[in-house]
């Protein structure tokens, strides 16, 4: 049994503790590239003076990503942020498991995969983000599989290559394909094996939804990869290039499925006997195409006759619901959540985002769990299926309106929630619509400000990643931005390195907070400054409270 001491210094404030994460709203660097500073933000500028502030790191090892060259997500972010430590993710655990042989050693998911397609002389299929993002997915780890595949002696492996854009430049799509085409060309050269790209499309198009936003996507995803229906053509590269010639300025992310085609004939449909890995690492946009392969009743759409395939995941996506059955790689057993412990300690908690965040602030910020504890109250505001840049303020006045009466209610003492109008708009790329995203989450910023003022709650206001700070190419080598052949910058649509804010304001003064010096802090300090700021003494192993108070 899991326990939180009350603080001796002070016993919580009278109001809420509300916790406000900003995706996507980090602190940029470059001026011209940052729409969070040329947005109108009078709230953030007022609480940048008035209030403590300060900047956390949100990128790379800090959220235990493999490097400091790896922009932050929200999974690690809400892990970090709901959990108070830093744990090894996917992108660390899988590269880690590859590299020590464990992954595919005696006795584990991987060989049954292989022993299946060898019994039967079937196909190993292999659908996931074409992507070296490190958000989702890393091409690394399908390379790594495929070789070891063919050492083991699987003769026929089929590749479903969800195009990305989103974690990576938005039309980098024929980069990946050209070296993915040399690395096919290898490894089929001496004629042992026949592996091969069979279907695909954008990420945004096809197969990976999240938090049931749109299940069509997982249903166009099933009719492409697995039915092999849909628009045929004979190479990835003749697809990507046709798409784009029909439809100019289209991102790689929204690109139509396709079909490839051999001897007319679909490449690689996925039928009874086959191994399926599903090889994102990451859950949110895995566990509905998961589902769509592991029920055996499925409302949600007609899958038609589901072939009886072995499935596994690359990792385990929840493990509330231990799905998937099966998975190649142990996730990190997140255990003492902040929600947990207020759970325990009597703490009234409100969780709240629109769909496309719902499960960050929920299932992520519980540890990649998607039960919910005893006085947790979960609210999900729906979010409409439309192109985000079309419109820029989201469900942001909704959740706010929920929010606000949730704090003058009193029945909450800690309140979170996800406005996603950085990130999700972000990743358009329409700058224009990224200023007004981030104005709205300034806008409903005061509105909740304005509520803890006549509740004497306080407010920790952050961010996950940045995104928005960072719209604009900047060039590895020099740092600078990058220009197009017009003169124009180019536009950028994944998250950024950049540091995100920290923001703590009491209106009441009741806490007498005051920043303390936390060297190289990271966003899992917000669960410890919660925490303290609640009135309890922080877990000794949580990383360090920002504030001290009384
Ligand atoms: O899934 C996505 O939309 C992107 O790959 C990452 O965005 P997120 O980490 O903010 O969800
Ligand atoms: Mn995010
Ligand atoms: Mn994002």
């Amino acid at each position: 049994m899991i326990e939180l001491k009350k603080s001796t210094d002070f016993a919580g404030p009278e109001g809420p503790v509300v916790l406000v994460i900003m995706d996507g709203v980090g602190i940029g660097r470059n001026p011209e590239s940052d729409f969070v500073k040329q947005a109108e933000t009078p709230n953030l500028n007022w609480l940048h003076d008035n209030a403590l502030y300060t900047e956390l790191r949100a990128h790379g090892v800090a959220v235990g990503l493999p490097d400091d060259g790896d922009m932050g997500n929200s999974e690690v972010g809400h892990n970090a942020i709901g959990c108070g430590r830093v744990f090894e993710q996917g992108a660390a655990l899988v590269g880690k498991a590859i590299a020590s042989g464990a992954m595919y050693a005696a006795g584990s998911v991987w060989q049954q995969l292989v022993a299946n397609v060898i019994a039967k002389s079937s196909t190993l299929h292999f659908i996931g983000l074409f992507s070296d993002g490190n958000v989702h997915s890393n091409l690394n780890h399908l390379e790594s599989m495929l070789r070891t595949a063919k050492q083991q002696g699987v003769k026929k492996a089929r590749i479903h290559a969800l195009i990305d854009g989103r974690d990576v430049p938005p039309t980098s799509a024929l980069e990946y394909v050209e070296r993915f085409d040399a690395f096919l060309n290898e490894i089929n050269a001496d004629g042992s094996v026949d592996y091969c790209v069979a279907s695909g499309g954008g990420r945004m198009n096809i197969t990976m939804d999240r938090y049931n936003a749109d299940w069509d996507m997982v249903k166009r995803g099933w009719a492409t990869h697995v039915k092999a229906e849909g628009r045929t053509f004979t190479s990835m590269q003749e697809a990507v290039e046709t798409f784009r010639t029909e439809n100019p300025g289209i991102l790689d992310q929204d690109l139509p499925p396709f079909v490839i085609v051999r001897d007319g004939k679909p490449a690689g449909p996925i039928v009874d006997g086959d191994s399926v890995i599903f090889f994102n690492f990451r859950g949110d946009r895995a566990l509905e195409i998961t589902k769509a392969f592991e029920a055996d009743e499925l409302t949600e759409f007609d899958r038609g006759t589901k072939p009886d395939v072995l499935y596994a995941g690359m990792m385990q996506y929840d493990g509330d619901l231990d799905v998937p059955k099966l998975y190649l790689v142990t996730p990190p057993a997140i255990d003492r959540t902040m929600s947990e412990y207020l759970s325990s300690a009597g703490v009234t908690q409100l969780a709240i985002s629109e769909t496309q965040k719902f499960g960050h602030m929920t299932y992520f910020f519980n540890g990649n769990n998607s039960g919910k504890f005893a006085t947790e109250t979960w609210q999900e505001i729906a979010s409409d299926n439309c192109p985000f840049e079309d419109a820029p303020r989201m469900k942001a006045d909704e959740i706010t309106d929920v929010v606000v009466q949730a704090i003058e209610s009193g029945a909450y003492k800690f309140i979170r929630l996800n406005f996603p109008n950085g990130d999700m708009v972000g990743h358009t790329g329409v700058v224009s619509a990224v200023k007004l995203a981030v104005e709205a989450v300034d806008e409903n910023l005061g509105k909740i400000i304005a509520a803890l003022k006549k509740t004497n709650g306080i407010l920790v206001c952050s961010a996950d990643h940045g995104n928005a700070d960072d719209m604009y190419e900047l060039d590895k080598k020099t740092g600078g931005l990058v220009l197009d052949k017009q003169g124009h910058y180019k536009s950028k649509t994944a998250h950024s390195l950049n540091p995100v804010p920290a923001i703590v304001y009491d209106p009441s003064g009741a806490a007498k907070a005051h920043l303390v010096d936390v060297p190289k802090a990271g966003i899992a300090s917000l669960a410890a400054t919660c925490l303290t700021l609640l009135g309890y003494e922080p877990p000794a192993d949580y990383a360090a409270s920002l504030v001290k108070v009384g």
